[in-house]
Parts: structure tokens; C-alpha cells; sequence
């Protein structure tokens, strides 16, 4: 049984008794996001990370979702890559095709990866002129309030550190206002060049979903929801916080493990 309440600013909270509960929970939540989008525009613009995060969705290429998502609707694109070649094991396109895009009926043309043969500039700047033309002809969604694209869903993991997409404690690419994707090559985490959305994009999303899992998790899940005052270090996944849009947290119980405040019912 799953335990879901509500915190700062709109903020949703689901906390999961074991990984299958949760993978079931995420998957129903996209899918019923998706058809809602799909009646609404026609299309479902889905932007995955990387990370533990992408084992969880494997309960979407199983039924019931396989059959009844309307999967030719959907426009898939990444939030951060890393600058590897595709069938590198570090590669979060790999990931997630092997995890669950080998196995759903997608339009290819609709996968929107991050080229592995250019350099990490270039390839973000290719990558931003793909959106830029998708929000043109209207597949992607805009933003009212900022000069952004909307994507439906933008799903991020975090790290123990508290990074989002390739959005790292106290790096400069957290202050970047005006590039919709842009690319560092000082990742500290393993690889140092990486590709990715930034946060002006992130918070113009429709819907956010952070997924967590391990009681490793768990000091920096506490610092990054709970209201810790001032002294707080740079947290990257504090700051997310759509602007026009709704953050809900998907946790397991030993991510969850140090919040404090309740959480109130039972799902
Ligand atoms: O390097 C990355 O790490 C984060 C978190 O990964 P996790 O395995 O600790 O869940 C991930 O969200 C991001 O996409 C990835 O590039």
C-alpha cells in the first residue's frame, strides 16, 4: 500500500512499500497522463533521465499499458545524456532501450536521441534546433510564461548528491537562463562530458515526476523536500519547482525514510 500527501507548494508525495508497487504506481501515472494529453493535444511529449530511474519503467512495455497506451502518439526525448557512442554502457539512450523502447511499438522518427558522433556542443545545440523545429510546428507544447518548451512530462531521478538530470551541486550550468539544452565536461560523476536540459526548461514542464529509491537516498530526499532552513547546500533537486506545472515525488520507504511531517493517506 502506497502513502500519498501533499507538501510545500502543490508538491505530491508517493511513497512505495517495494520497487514492484512503485514501477506499477509510475507506470498508471504516465499512462493516464498520457491518454489525458493525447485527448487534449493530439500528442505526448515524454522527456526520460537516466539512472536507476529507467529499470522502473519497464512495467509500461507490460500489459495492460503495451496495448492500450497509444504509443504512436508519443514523442520521447531525453533530459541529459552523457557524450558516449549509443551501445556504450554508460549511454542513457542505451538504458532505456534496453530497459523498455526495445520492447514498445514507437515511432522512430519520434525518438528524439542525442547524437553520439559530434562533440558535447555540438550536439546540444543540434539537439535544442530539434526542439526548437518541434515546438514550431506545435508538437511540443510552449511555455505562456517563460521563453521555453512545454513538455508534458519530464521524469528526473536524483543522485546522492542531490543532482537532477546533469544539473550538479554548485555548477555554473544551474544559473543558465536563456539555452534550452546545454552541455558540461566536468561532470564529477563518471562520464564528464554530458548533454542537458536546464533548469529554465525543467521548471516549464507540465509535469515533473522525481523518482528515488535507497536508503542511500535517503539524508539527501530529506534535505531536497523537507523545509531544512538556510543553511541548506546547493540541493539542484530543491529547485525544482514547475512553474505552471505539477512536481510529484515517487519514493520507496527507505528513500523516504528520513522526512520528516506526515504523509497522510493511504492509496
Ligand atoms: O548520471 C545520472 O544520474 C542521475 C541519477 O542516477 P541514479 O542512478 O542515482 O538514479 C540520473 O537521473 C541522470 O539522468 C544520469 O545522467
Amino acid at each position: 500500500m502506497a502513502l500519498s500527501g501533499a507538501r510545500r507548494d502543490g508538491m505530491e508525495l508517493r511513497i512505495h512499500e517495494s520497487l514492484e508497487e512503485l514501477s506499477t504506481d509510475l507506470a498508471d501515472y504516465i499512462s493516464d497522463l498520457s491518454e489525458a494529453t493525447i485527448k487534449e493535444r493530439g500528442t505526448f511529449c515524454i522527456a526520460i533521465s537516466g539512472g536507476s530511474l529507467v529499470s522502473l519503467m519497464r512495467t509500461l512495455s507490460q500489459a495492460p499499458y503495451i496495448k492500450t497506451i497509444e504509443w504512436a502518439k508519443w514523442h520521447i526525448f531525453w533530459v541529459d545524456e552523457r557524450v558516449v557512442a549509443k551501445n556504450h554502457a554508460d549511454s542513457n539512450y542505451k538504458l532505456a532501450k534496453d530497459n523498455f523502447l526495445s520492447k514498445i511499438p514507437f515511432i522512430p522518427s519520434h525518438l528524439h536521441s542525442i547524437n553520439d558522433s559530434l562533440t558535447a556542443e555540438k550536439a546540444a545545440n543540434e539537439y535544442e534546433f530539434v526542439i526548437r523545429q518541434l515546438v514550431r510546428t506545435r508538437v511540443v507544447g510552449v511555455s505562456e510564461i517563460s521563453d521555453c518548451p512545454r513538455f508534458d512530462l519530464i521524469l528526473l531521478g536524483m543522485g546522492c548528491d542531490g543532482h537532477v538530470a546533469s544539473l550538479f551541486p554548485n555548477h555554473s550550468v544551474l544559473d543558465e537562463e536563456n539555452e534550452w539544452v546545454s552541455y558540461i565536461i566536468d561532470s564529477p560523476k563518471p562520464p564528464p562530458e554530458r548533454i542537458t536540459f536546464t533548469l529554465p526548461v525543467i521548471q516549464s514542464s507540465a509535469n515533473v515526476a522525481v523518482v528515488v529509491t535507497g536508503s542511500n537516498k535517503a539524508d539527501m530526499v530529506h534535505l531536497a523536500i523537507d523545509d531544512v532552513g538556510p543553511e541548506c547546500p546547493s540541493v539542484p533537486a530543491k529547485m525544482i519547482q514547475p512553474i505552471n506545472g505539477k512536481l510529484l515525488w515517487f519514493l520507496d520507504e527507505p528513500a523516504a525514510s528520513k522526512l520528516g511531517g506526515a504523509t497522510q493517506n493511504s492509496v
